[in-house]
């Protein structure tokens, strides 16, 4: 599989393909949002929830159910648990010698034979394109069963840790502030038609959210979200260099050598961000809101959290989507408390190495009150234009406002 793209190249232009906005992309998020509402339906007023595990566990079937359809092998709790167990093994298992990490392997091995009796009984064909499509182009490289289900292992990873973690921060930062928390409910109002179904004795309603329209109605959303990419990311780009370079006069970059490009140093620069870099703003992002004395233009280049150039993320659209989903869902439907009074934001010293967004150290308590009406009724989502898909990274935002 060593081509002159990449290690995995023909595997990975088929994610770009299927996950670049357009109707597979539209038909996964419908699913999600269908999934979603099943997965936090139900919660009783006063409920007290841990809200990292209530996530995880709510993504991973959320994301899980979206990607390998009705016979997603994540729905087996032991699957579930292995795959987390397994992740929290990864650096173990990468920089340790085998004999030190036998839980870690034995936990892989659960996943993927799980993954294997999903392919061989012909699951995937139920799936999502994405699913499928990398199936169809793996084949003729004559992978075993075994090895196509601890490629999938490795697949699910990529899709799960990441997404799982954002959210968790996303709503932290948008439940401990409730300013940002009333402006962002605004904002998806907008963005979301109530329709009502009367019958004689009874009447439901079917609430639809345009995921479509996140870009242009909910500004100050999408610039919380980067801001929770920003301070929480902590991805390590690896490039080597192709040909000898020097760059900005100054840089001499050997042919052959390798570079190592932490998003943290970027994120936390002060001469990029000014002198608050340290501190979350929820308007950072926001274009109206910038000043020239205030605040300095930031090149969207300057928000790696998706990677850039040739490794860019192909799963960027799917996770952001998903996530908007999330939160737009959430915010509408529930009020969330702290049962300990106030929003302590946890630590990430224990986060997990090949995760690109740092985890939680801590569990943070909360209570869960439903809204009336927005958590009464189904939801659906509507994809106006499925071009319009929100885009975060600089190779997807030629024409945002805050590019210099
Ligand atoms: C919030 C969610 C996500 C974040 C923060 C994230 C972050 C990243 C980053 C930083 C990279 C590039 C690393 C580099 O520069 O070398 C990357 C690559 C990758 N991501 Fe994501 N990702 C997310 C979701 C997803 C999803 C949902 C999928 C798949 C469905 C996915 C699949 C991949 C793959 C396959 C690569 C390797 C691309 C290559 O090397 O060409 N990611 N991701």
């Amino acid at each position: 599989m060593q081509q002159e793209h990449g290690q995995y190249g023909p595997i990975y232009s088929v994610m770009h393909g299927v996950l670049s906005p357009g109707d597979r992309l539209n038909e996964m998020n419908t699913v999600f949002v269908d999934r979603l509402g099943d997965y936090i339906r139900g919660i009783e007023s006063g409920t007290s929830i841990k809200l990292n595990e209530w996530v995880k566990h709510r993504i991973t079937l959320a994301v899980t159910d979206t990607t390998y359809g009705p016979y997603n092998p994540f729905r087996e709790i032991e699957v579930e648990s292995a795959f987390w167990a397994f992740e929290r093994a990864v650096p173990s298992l990468v920089l340790l010698p085998q004999w030190f990490s036998t839980r870690g392997i034995r936990n892989r091995k659960v996943v993927a034979d799980a993954f294997q009796r999903y392919f061989l009984n012909g699951h995937h064909e139920y799936a999502s394109a994405l699913v499928k499509d990398l199936y169809t182009i793996e084949c003729p490289y004559g992978f075993s069963p075994s090895d196509r289900s601890f490629l999938e292992v490795g697949n699910s990873f990529a899709s799960l840790s990441n997404t799982y973690a954002a959210v968790f921060w996303l709503t932290f930062h948008v439940f401990s502030s409730p300013t940002a928390l009333r402006r962002i409910r605004k904002e998806v109002s907008g963005i979301t038609t109530t329709s009502m179904n009367k019958t004689r004795d009874n009447q439901t309603f079917r609430h639809t959210l345009d995921i479509t329209k996140v870009n242009s109605h909910c500004p100050f959303l999408v610039s919380t979200f980067k801001e929770t990419l920003r301070l929480h990311s902590a991805d390590i780009s690896l490039r080597q260099v192709c040909k000898d370079t020097v760059l900005d006069n100054t840089y001499y970059l050997k042919k052959g050598a390798m570079i190592v490009i932490p998003s943290t140093s970027i994120h936390t620069d002060s001469r990029i961000w000014g002198p608050d870099v340290l501190s979350f703003i929820h308007d950072r992002f926001l274009p109206t809101e910038v000043s020239a004395t205030q605040r300095k233009k930031v090149s969207p280049a300057a928000l790696r959290s998706f990677g850039g150039g040739a490794s860019l993320c192909p799963g960027r659209h799917l996770a952001t989507n998903q996530i908007m989903i999330w939160i737009s869902m959430l915010v509408m439907r529930f009020d969330i408390e702290p049962t300990s009074g106030s929003w302590d934001q946890p630590a990430t010293d224990k986060s997990n190495m090949p995760s690109s967004i740092m985890s939680a150290t801590h569990d943070v308590e909360v209570r869960f009150t439903p809204r009336r009406f927005y958590n009464d009724g189904v939801w659906d989502l509507r994809t106006s234009k499925s071009e319009a898909t929100l885009s975060l990274t600089a190779e997807d935002l030629a024409d945002d406002p805050m590019v210099e």
